[in-house]
């Protein structure tokens, strides 16, 4: 594991300041962040997401997921704790990148499901790695997350990958006519411990820009 600290910077947002912490994996080339509020390193479990890329849903407002409303909602709750971390992962599409996902999406709009799509494809369902989360925390000084996921396999990947997570703090938010497929999809074939009337409406989710 060849994850490297870049540099460090202010990073305003319409929910606090958070600190943005750069790293580069030099095996993949790939940039990784973390961003982090308050005293993280002081051996309690921090409160904290790791969030895979969606470019669609992180920046473009697909409401096709529920990656940009959980983004949103992880930001707002650590800002509320005033403590926390996250950690964006640059492994689009569950690891498949941008530009397969937009096949698979181009599969699911001809009626397959996420996973039948990926497979479609000559892809497993799920290619993400956490490995490269040890080093980031280890530079933050983070030993223990309350974790915000309702992915039983992210848990058990980062716990193998050394990471002690204290908690698993659910998070299901961004319900809309059009990823309510998706998500079932997500539960049942995925194993995502959460079901359908978990979830806060995608509507009930509002940037509050505050100076
Ligand atoms: N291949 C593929 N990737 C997708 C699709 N929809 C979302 N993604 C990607 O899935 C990743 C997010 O994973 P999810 O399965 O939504 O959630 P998770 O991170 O495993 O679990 P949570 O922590 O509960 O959010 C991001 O990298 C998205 O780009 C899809 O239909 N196909
Ligand atoms: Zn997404």
């Amino acid at each position: 594991m060849t994850i490297r600290f870049i540099a460090a910077s202010r990073l305003p947002t319409p929910w606090a300041t958070f600190t943005m912490h750069g790293f580069e994996d030099e095996a993949t080339g790939k940039d990784h962040i973390a961003l982090t509020l308050g005293d993280v390193a002081d051996g309690e479990p921090v409160l904290g997401r790791v969030h895979s890329e969606c470019l669609t849903g992180d920046a473009l407002f697909s409401m096709r997921c529920d990656c940009g409303y959980q983004l949103q909602e992880a930001l707002k709750r650590i800002a509320d704790e005033g403590r926390g971390v996250l950690l964006y992962l640059r492994q689009e599409g569950r690891g498949i990148g941008l530009l397969n996902k937009i096949r698979a999406y181009h599969l699911q709009d001809q009626g397959a499901d996420t996973v039948e799509a990926n497979e479609q494809l000559g892809f497993g369902a799920d290619l993400r790695r956490y490995d490269l989360c040890v080093p980031m925390l280890e530079h933050l000084g983070i030993t223990s997350l309350r974790l915000m996921t309702n992915n039983p396999r992210k848990v058990d990947a980062l716990t193998q990958a050394g990471v002690t997570i204290a908690e698993r703090v659910p998070l299901t938010t961004g319900l809309n006519p059009h990823n309510e497929q998706y998500l079932s999809t997500k539960a049942g074939k995925l194993g995502h411990m959460m079901a359908l009337g978990d979830f806060t409406q995608a509507g009930d989710v509002d940037i509050e820009r505050k100076p």
